[in-house]
């Protein structure tokens, strides 16, 4: 990062619906903060809209009209359809794209922006890793682009944050100097930032809630009451406790009670694209993929990817009767059970069996 009277220079890698969201208050934050640069750019992953670029249209009409139509976005976000162009003079770039298209976007990086730079991730997700296991996403872009990455996560729908209705959000940053400046860019009146060092267990908080989100679409679709939806979102919680003590061993129970934890399964539980699609697929027997395309726009699902990314670490180390939630989604989603399997598969979840309260090494 930039030091001193140096103004640092932003730039948002991504421009979907929560990136365009962000870009709205990134941008007012950078035009008012004295050690930001006014301009941030914006990449645009370039298409055309009725004939015309829409990167033009942003530039032109300052509103994302396909992925946040009907939300200004300040002046001083210029959108950019070329990644490096956008990218190589940023002190700090916020990765905000599907996580399906991340490690492209760090090989076109690679070698082309600041070294001093510093990133924020706000996507939620794995990759696979090599050896059977999963890749946080902060992970991958440290060691591809070699800059610190921290995370942003939370209970954010965009549609809510672009309208300013008040929420809270989490930013796990272990580097105490970054940390001020990464809550600053982002914190507004209504987007009341809590900075954590848990940098992992915060991320995964953001992937894996999209897995527990699928199995309340389910629930929901099957005709289910907010009884046995509360009980998907304890087992999911539970799960989501449990691979982080297995697998990230030495993070924190108390992360799991900021916004990226219990709030977050909340939000996307109840109003999250990944809950709508799910819900559809159970009524109309049609594909996840099907859906996602006519139901979202252009927008991405994150949850029955992400349920395949874990299945494949699960299935790896035998460990997927120790999460039987995220197995049975990944199952569903795959075809290989029926949505109506769902409560069969959690109905004798290791949580049931347990006589006394949780022993947890967090
Ligand atoms: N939307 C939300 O409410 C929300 C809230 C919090 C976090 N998130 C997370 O933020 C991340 C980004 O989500 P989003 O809602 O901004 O995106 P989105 O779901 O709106 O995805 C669409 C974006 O992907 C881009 N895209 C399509 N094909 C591409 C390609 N081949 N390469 C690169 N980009 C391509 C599109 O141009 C568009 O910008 C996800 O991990 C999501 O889970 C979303
Ligand atoms: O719409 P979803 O299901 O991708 O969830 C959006 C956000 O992650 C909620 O915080």
């Amino acid at each position: 990062m930039a030091e001193g009277q140096i103004k640092n220079r932003v730039c948002i890698v991504g421009s979907g619906n929560w990136g365009s969201a962000i870009a709205k208050i990134v941008g007012r934050n950078a035009a008012r903060l004295p050690n930001f640069e006014d301009r941030v750019t914006m990449w645009v992953y370039e298409e055309m809209i009725e004939g015309k670029k829409l990167t033009e249209i942003i530039n032109e009409t300052h509103e994302n009209v396909k992925y946040l139509p009907g939300h200004k976005l300040p002046a001083n976000v210029v959108a950019v359809p070329e990644l490096v162009d956008a990218a190589k003079d940023a002190d700090l770039l916020i990765f905000v794209v599907p996580h399906q298209f991340v490690r492209t976007i760090c090989s076109t990086l690679l070698g082309k922006i600041k070294p001093t730079a510093a990133a924020l991730s706000l996507i939620k997700g794995f990759d696979i890793a090599e050896g059977g296991g999963i890749d946080l996403i902060s992970h991958i872009i440290t060691r591809c682009l070699k800059i610190p990455c921290a995370v942003l996560m939370g209970a954010n729908i965009a549609s809510e944050v672009a309208e300013e209705k008040f929420c809270e959000t989490t930013i796990g940053c272990r580097d105490v100097m970054l940390a001020p400046m990464m809550r600053d860019i982002i914190q507004t009146e209504y987007f009341r930032v809590v900075v954590v060092d848990d940098e992992d267990a915060v991320e995964i908080c953001g992937a894996l809630k999209n897995i527990v989100a699928v199995g309340a679409g389910f629930v929901d679709g099957l005709g289910f009451g907010d009884n046995t939806k509360a009980a998907v979102i304890r087992l999911g919680l539970m799960e989501m406790i449990k691979f982080v003590d297995v697998f990230y061993p030495g993070s924190k129970l108390s992360t799991f009670f900021e916004s990226c934890g219990v709030a977050d399964l909340i939000t996307t539980c109840y109003g999250g694209r990944n809950r709508r699609v799910a819900e559809a697929f159970v009524k109309t027997g049609r594909s996840i993929k099907e859906l996602e395309d006519e139901m979202l726009n252009g927008q991405k699902l994150q949850g029955p990817i992400t349920a395949e990314e874990v299945n494949h670490m699960l299935a790896n180390k035998n460990m997927e009767n120790k999460f039987p939630l995220f197995t049975a989604v990944f199952r569903i989603c795959r075809g290989e059970l029926k949505p109506s399997d769902f409560i069969d598969c959690i109905r004798s979840h290791p949580e049931h069996m347990k006589q006394m309260a949780p022993k947890c090494s967090l």
